[in-house]
């Protein structure tokens, strides 16, 4: 086990001017689960494959521990990777899928089959040993992508969207399983993911990364209660911050962050405005509201079946301590 960290590390792709990973600084902990997030094309897959080796690192370094490994190959960085695609070998049983590597590295017979059956007992595949990959499920395929990583015991665990190819539901349940699994591991693992959910359930820190640059990186609940700027703000919570231009500052509020009153007129520093969707969600209710002052509708989430009803006017005034403020020329959060 060991730390990561990248230190400036900065990765130009050919023919394009703007780097895609622009001098990165990052400190991964030993045994943190640390999930990388960020709309498509932000540089997630790119900071995962310098990390592994699979790109270059034109400016700064990156370290596993205390060695410099900016320039070793991959097989000599002692990290496991699980892809997308889980590039399983669809010649070979699952036994032989997960022990592929230790056979590589001439781990004797009888070492191997312990150290696939006990990866197989660890991910429940212990009945299906004997299959190939074609005859198993999505699911299937993605624990035993995950016990080739785990039989080699590396320093750092690589994850590339590795749920991206399960339906919704398997989704929910392999990603428990995941974080609960590397828990259970202690190694210190980089999971790439564009789903803030998935990042936020997940991770023990969350980086968040737009445009080949880390905007923050931190806790789930440092990231919700203190967003660092405006992108950050509205890429981390679902649904997202309502953002209200105020001259020379934007507040944020998130839609559960209101409270709502019916005396409109008589509250000081209410926000007017009309319900103009409702939708129900059983325990919780969304309000979609108009108001004179802002183009995008307001997001209002209140606990329960709430009374409001289409075409009601209310008043939206921010709960103590729900109020966020940013800078709007710079986005940057702004004290307090
Ligand atoms: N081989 C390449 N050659 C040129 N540009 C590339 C190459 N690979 C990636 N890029 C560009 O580098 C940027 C970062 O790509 P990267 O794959 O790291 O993003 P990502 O955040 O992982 O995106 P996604 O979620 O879509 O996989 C993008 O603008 C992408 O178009």
């Amino acid at each position: 086990m060991a730390t990561v960290s990248f230190k400036g590390a900065t990765r130009y792709y050919a023919g394009v001017d703007k780097p895609a990973v622009d001098r990165l600084d990052l400190e991964v902990e030993d045994g943190e689960f640390l999930v990388l997030v960020g709309p498509s094309g932000c540089g997630k897959s790119t900071t995962l494959r310098m990390l592994a080796g699979l790109e270059g690192v034109d400016e700064g370094q990156v370290h596993i521990g205390d060695r410099d490994v900016t320039d070793l190959p991959p097989k000599d960085r002692d990290i496991a990777m699980v892809f997308q695609n889980y590039a399983l070998y669809p010649h070979m049983t699952v036994a032989e899928n997960i022990g592929f590597h230790l056979k590589i590295g001439k781990v004797p017979k009888a070492e191997r089959a312990r150290m696939v059956a006990e990866a197989a007992e660890l991910l429940d595949l212990e009945p299906y040993l004997d299959r190939k990959p074609a005859k198993l499920s999505g699911g299937q395929r993605q624990r035993v992508a995950m016990g080739r990583a785990i039989v080699r015991r590396p320093q750092v665990f690589c994850m590339d969207e590795p749920l991206s190819n399960l339906d919704a539901k398997l989704r929910v349940q392999t990603r428990t399983q995941i974080a609960s699994l590397q828990r259970r591991l202690g190694v210190t693992t980089i999971y790439v993911t564009h789903d803030q959910v998935e990042a936020m359930t997940m991770g023990d820190r969350v980086a968040v990364l737009k445009d080949g640059t880390l905007q923050q990186c931190d806790t789930p609940v440092g990231l919700f209660a203190k967003p660092a700027n405006l992108f950050v703000a509205g890429f981390i919570g679902s649904p997202a911050m309502n953002l209200l231009p105020q001259g020379e500052h934007v507040l944020g509020v998130r839609p559960e962050g209101w409270r709502i009153t019916e005396d409109v007129d008589g509250t000081p520093g209410a926000i007017s405005a009309t319900v103009e969707v409702v939708e129900e969600l059983g325990s919780d209710q969304y309000l979609y509201c108009a108001t004179p002052e802002h183009e995008q509708p307001l997001t209002v989430r209140t606990p329960g079946m709430a009374p409001w009803q289409r075409g009601d006017r209310i008043g939206l005034v921010p709960l103590p301590d729900a109020a966020h403020r940013f800078d709007a020329a710079t986005g940057e959060r702004l004290p307090g």
